[in-house]
């Protein structure tokens, strides 16, 4: 173990954990030409018990060490008291890929033999990122969940990550399907932050042509292009001191990436018609809906730019893998309706939670959200809110769920209501029941949970059925079936 002792306390630390004395000293001597003090540890080992001892704010780590694999160690490295950024390096044809290392949270990935140019770059890069986000990371407060929902533990875990975004100024990247939340996570995360009091500017990727985007991002000068009749700052300059939202940021056109990875990387750009450059002090929120590590193998994503986007990576799941938090969503929403429509709020019948589990979900909380105001306003002046608010839609397609599996619609329900209520077939013992008597048996059966499960609503079960409205009246007749009024 190497510890160079010529700087001060306060002089950023490097250290190098490579077990090539050359790598090593080569490595130590660029970092005091850059006027940094450095420590050296040939294997993991020493390296973990420097890190846990000393303040260190970039590694350099190799790959293969005689006890184990840096790529390995990278989450005790990074977790490390003083989080450094680790730059890995690696002999050339290493099979253990670039995507690892990034996917691991490395700053960057140098092949052996680099040039001291590139080294520089990297590690003077990694550098100021480090301060920066030292600088802007304030001490752990409570996170503070105005309006956000969530107490099941897939939303437990992403409100941890929102919590750690919130108190670093590193780049996060919000992922799941349309609706499930991921712009309130991201507000959430700007509003927990030091940059709160800034503003928070949204950037819709998918709505802005290629030809709009540029000048949208970056701003104009006016007369740069036809129909720019004055200056405009653009979003990169309004988030100055701020949050940038890259919303469907999987949608930003390639050329524009490669531009914006620029901004990202100085915190300077050159609005369109300008021969100035101007700097914008952000820091960079992003979400998709989309695969963009797919989307970085079919060469439509940078794979850099994803790097940065991801230090910290959030993956919000679709609401129908968090039924608990469909009951909490629906009656936080419904009472939020009935504050502001100024009605008494309303009671829920145990049955709509029901149908509400049951159903898929496709456009998650925001679909949810919105079917509640459609049950909502079609209760009128009702206390309790039914089932049979809901739209038909809905309820039609949990009844063709539940119908299809030949079950009820939730396990609770079956619980509630016995096996009775299931469509189990009757037993045939040899000899016991003809084909027709059994058919005969079933359909009475399908018929009378159709029309519980539709709760009577005739076109519900016209739709769910498939059967004309006459067919349906006969075999209701047949088996002296009766609708109840509702
Ligand atoms: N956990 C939650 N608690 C309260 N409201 C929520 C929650 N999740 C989502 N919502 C609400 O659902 C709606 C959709 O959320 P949001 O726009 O954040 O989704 P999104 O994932 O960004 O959607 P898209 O991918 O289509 O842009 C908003 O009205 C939002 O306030």
């Amino acid at each position: 173990m190497m510890v160079d002792k010529a700087m001060s306390a306060a002089t950023p630390t490097v250290l190098v954990i490579d077990d090539d004395p050359q790598v090593s000293q080569t490595l130590q001597r660029i970092v005091a030409r850059m006027g940094l003090a450095s420590l050296r540890a040939s294997s993991l080992a020493e390296g973990r018990k420097l890190l846990s001892e000393r303040d260190v704010e970039v590694v350099f780590l190799d790959v293969r060490l005689p006890d184990g694999n840096g790529l390995d160690a990278l989450p005790a490295i990074i977790g490390s008291p003083s989080s450094p950024e680790v730059i890995i390096l690696t002999g050339q044809g290493d099979p253990d890929g670039a995507e690892l290392a990034i996917e691991g949270g490395v700053w960057d990935y140098l092949v052996k033999p680099t040039s001291i140019k590139d080294t520089m770059l990297s590690l003077e890069r990694a550098l100021k990122y480090h301060q920066q986000k030292k600088s802007c990371r304030p001490a752990p407060v409570a996170l503070n969940l105005n309006g956000v929902v969530g107490s099941g533990s897939g939303m437990r875990a992403c409100f941890d990550l929102v919590a750690q975004a919130a108190r670093s100024d590193a780049g996060a990247l919000i992922t799941g399907e349309t609706g499930t939340g991921k712009e309130l996570l991201a507000r959430t995360i700007h509003a927990n932050s030091a940059r709160a009091n800034r503003a928070f500017v949204v950037v819709d990727c998918a709505s802005l042509t290629e030809n709009l985007v540029e000048s949208a991002l970056f701003g104009h000068k006016k007369g740069a292009f036809t129909g720019a009749d004055r200056d405009s700052i653009g979003l990169i300059r309004t988030a100055d001191g701020g949050t940038l939202f890259l919303d469907e940021v999987g949608e930003l056109p390639l050329t524009i990436q490669k531009a914006f990875l620029r901004v990202l990387q100085e915190k300077r750009f050159r609005p369109l018609g300008d021969v100035h450059e101007t700097t914008s002090d952000f820091r960079l929120l992003a979400a998709t809906n989309r695969n963009l590590a797919a989307m970085v193998e079919q060469g439509s994503f940078r794979s850099d730019l994803l790097f940065r986007l991801k230090t910290i990576h959030i993956t919000v799941p679709p609401l129908r893998e968090r039924s608990e938090d469909i009951k909490p969503l629906a009656m936080y929403h419904v009472n939020r309706l009935c504050d502001r429509y100024g009605v008494p709020n309303k009671g829920f019948d145990p049955e709509l939670f029901d149908y509400l589990r049951a159903y898929s979900w496709p456009g998650n909380v925001r679909e949810l959200f919105n079917v509640l105001e459609m049950a909502f306003v079609s209760s009128g002046e009702s206390k309790v809110l039914y089932a049979m608010h809901l739209p038909n839609e809905v309820r039609i397609a949990v009844t063709r769920a539940s119908l299809h599996k030949g079950t009820r619609m939730s396990q609770d329900d079956l619980a509630q209501k016995g096996p009775a209520a299931t469509l189990t077939p009757p037993t045939v013992e040899s000899g016991s029941m003809t084909l027709r008597e059994y058919k005969t048996s079933m359909e009475k059966d399908y018929l009378e949970k159709l029309s519980a499960t539709c709760g009577n609503d005739v076109e519900a079960m016209l739709s769910a059925s498939g059967l004309s409205k006459s067919h349906l009246y006969s075999l209701l007749k047949k088996h002296s079936i009766a609708l109840k009024a509702e």
